[in-house]
């Protein structure tokens, strides 16, 4: 049990993935925006897009329009680069999310090196600060990442849980388990820095409930498997069982009204 008054896990849909289908064809549909709007109305609680360098799937336009018609707050991930660093400036969103980011990855591999870069990152994160975006930082759950996150003064982590899931889904379960303690413990340690704790990537509907049981967490961002899913059961549906086992996660380990 944890002594901390139990925050309410927020769950972020990211809408990446609705873009790669649209761009397939290079047309407007299916609409990102669209997507957002439904998941508002299926009890989301914030949207993550991330503008990738090559616009493989969210585009410029995208970003506007989403900042124009959402009411739920936008958590706009990017490269730390001069140049979405201007276009975060210019919309200003509730939150940005820095990951790292190369073009020839398939998916993000791996956390923000922060360690390696502390000085640069302190000063590519303090306008975005000073124009009221909360900054989280997109990293491994490793401890001299989530230090040197402290010292350069994000205030929020978001923790890659992609290795816990990959092992999961290729039946290393050793390996998984593994993965989870990690992830449990750098979620105790980050909170004990006075960091927010975030998670995401990779997650689905079988690897949820053991991150939603940190009681550290607050948020967890989540959007290919939910996309995924939205082929077959439609997006609302899909959402709406994510968040019900986010719930039953933390009521099973917390009592009810935990959720
Ligand atoms: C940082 C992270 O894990 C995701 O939010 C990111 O958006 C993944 O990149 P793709 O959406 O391009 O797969
Ligand atoms: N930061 C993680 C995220 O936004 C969604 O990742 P995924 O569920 O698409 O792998």
């Amino acid at each position: 049990m944890t002594d901390q008054p139990l925050g309410r896990l927020r769950l972020g849909v990211n809408i990446d993935h609705v873009a790669t289908v649209r761009n397939a064809r290079g047309g407007a549909y299916p609409d990102p925006v669209r997507a957002a709007k439904l998941a508002e109305a299926a009890g989301a609680d914030g949207i993550t897009a991330h503008l990738r360098e090559d616009r493989r799937h969210i585009t410029d336009p995208d970003i506007e329009r989403l900042m124009e018609a959402l009411t739920l707050p936008l958590n706009f991930e990017m490269a730390a680069t001069d140049e979405m660093q201007a276009i975060a400036l210019r919309h200003k969103p509730h939150a940005v999310c820095i990951v790292p980011e190369r073009r020839e990855e398939r998916t993000t591999e791996g956390g923000l090196e922060v360690a390696r870069e502390e000085n640069r990152l302190a000063h590519f994160i303090a306008p975005l600060a000073e124009a009221g975006c909360r900054v989280s930082i997109f990293i491994a759950a490793d401890k001299r990442q989530i230090e040197a996150a402290a010292r350069i003064g994000a205030p929020v982590i978001e923790l890659h849980t992609g290795a816990y899931c990959d092992a999961h889904s290729e039946g290393r379960f050793a390996e998984r388990d593994d993965e989870l303690r990690r992830l449990a413990d750098m979620s105790a340690y980050a909170t004990s820095l006075g960091l927010e704790v975030h998670a995401g990537h990779g997650l689905t509907y079988d690897t949820v409930k053991p991150i939603a049981a940190f009681p550290e967490v607050m948020e967890l961002n989540i959007g290919h498997f939910l996309i995924g899913e939205a082929i077959f059961s439609g997006l609302d549906s899909a959402i709406r069982r994510m968040r019900a086992l986010m719930d039953e996660a933390r009521q099973d380990a917390f009592g009810s009204g935990a959720a």
